[in-house]
């Protein structure tokens, strides 16, 4: 499947538009761990919300990230790692997020218990916005291993899905195979939006050695970070399957060993 070069071809929104006269609603949905939200995220939502003319983008944080974690029933891969708590991962994204009028934050996600699949996401989303048709925005790498989600032959029904080009990851379809014959037509869409090579995990890791995350995160996440003393310590890697399972109380980790810098004078206006 070729990438999308300009604006986006028509959708089934589009055509319900051209067929009944009302535009439909059009919510687009950035799922992720988000530990921490970075400025990777917030460019391809931007972009795609531009280039799909969407009313609004809801950011979800994930309640229990299964492939990331573990799923809690089976021994965690060797690659498993705990997140931080939802509480901290959500407070970010709406800090990171609160700057522009079309980005919300929705807990559908963190209020619903176990393994966080994105077809109750979506599921859970319609319900309430009944009225809007649903564009799920996916990074390379995410979409690469879509085939291992849960219940994945419904997400297409539930949503048109977006895949954004990653620095390091190569964005294709052709994984989906035959699948892709019996989608509907404009059911996905890859797109080239500005490289960022940004990954929460190299945030993380640089929180943790004292180095800056200053540009690579909003501001706002960068003191949020801070004041929380998040990714003071290495998580365990191996056997733990719960959400928050490797955070202490804040006053219980070691104290930082440079102080966080004054924050710069910015003169960035809204986005
Ligand atoms: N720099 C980026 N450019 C484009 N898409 C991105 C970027 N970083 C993450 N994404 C996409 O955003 C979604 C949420 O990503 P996630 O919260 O797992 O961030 P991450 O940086 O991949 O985290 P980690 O390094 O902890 O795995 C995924 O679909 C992912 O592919
Ligand atoms: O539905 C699933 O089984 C599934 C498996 C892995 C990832 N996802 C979703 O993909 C999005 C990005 O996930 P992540 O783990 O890269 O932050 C987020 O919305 C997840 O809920 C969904």
């Amino acid at each position: 499947m070729p990438v999308d070069g300009g604006r986006a071809p028509t959708t089934p929104g589009d055509r319900r538009r051209l067929a009944g006269g009302e535009r439909r609603r059009r919510i687009g949905v950035m799922g992720g761990t988000f530990d921490p939200i970075h400025n990777g995220h917030l460019v391809a939502a931007n972009e795609v919300a531009d280039r799909f003319d969407l009313d609004e983008v809801v950011f979800v944080p994930t309640g229990r990230p299964w492939q990331k974690t573990g799923d809690g029933d089976r021994p965690a891969e060797p690659s498993a790692r705990p997140v931080s708590p939802a509480e901290d991962r959500y407070l970010m994204t709406v800090v990171a997020t609160a700057a522009n009028p079309r980005f919300s934050v929705s807990r559908v996600d963190i209020e619903r218990e176990g393994n966080t699949y994105t077809v109750d996401t979506l599921r859970d989303l319609h319900r309430i916005h009944p009225d809007a048709d649903q564009f799920f925005i996916t990074g390379a790498d995410a979409l690469a291993s879509i085939l291992t989600w849960h219940d994945w032959e419904e997400l297409f029904s539930l949503a048109t899905f977006v895949g954004v080009s990653r620095p390091g990851y190569e964005l294709g379809a052709a994984h989906l195979g035959a699948h892709l014959q019996n989608l509907p037509p404009d059911s996905l869409h890859l797109i080239e939006v500005p490289a960022l090579a940004i990954s929460s995990t190299d945030c993380r890791d640089r929180a943790r050695e004292g180095r800056p995350i200053w540009y690579l995160v909003p501001d706002g996440v960068v003191q949020y970070i801070s004041k929380r003393r998040l990714y003071r310590t290495k998580p365990g890697r191996r056997g733990v399957s719960g959400p928050s399972a490797h955070e202490e109380p804040p006053h219980e980790r070691p104290a930082p060993q440079d102080p966080a810098p004054t924050p710069p004078l910015t003169t960035r206006g809204t986005p």
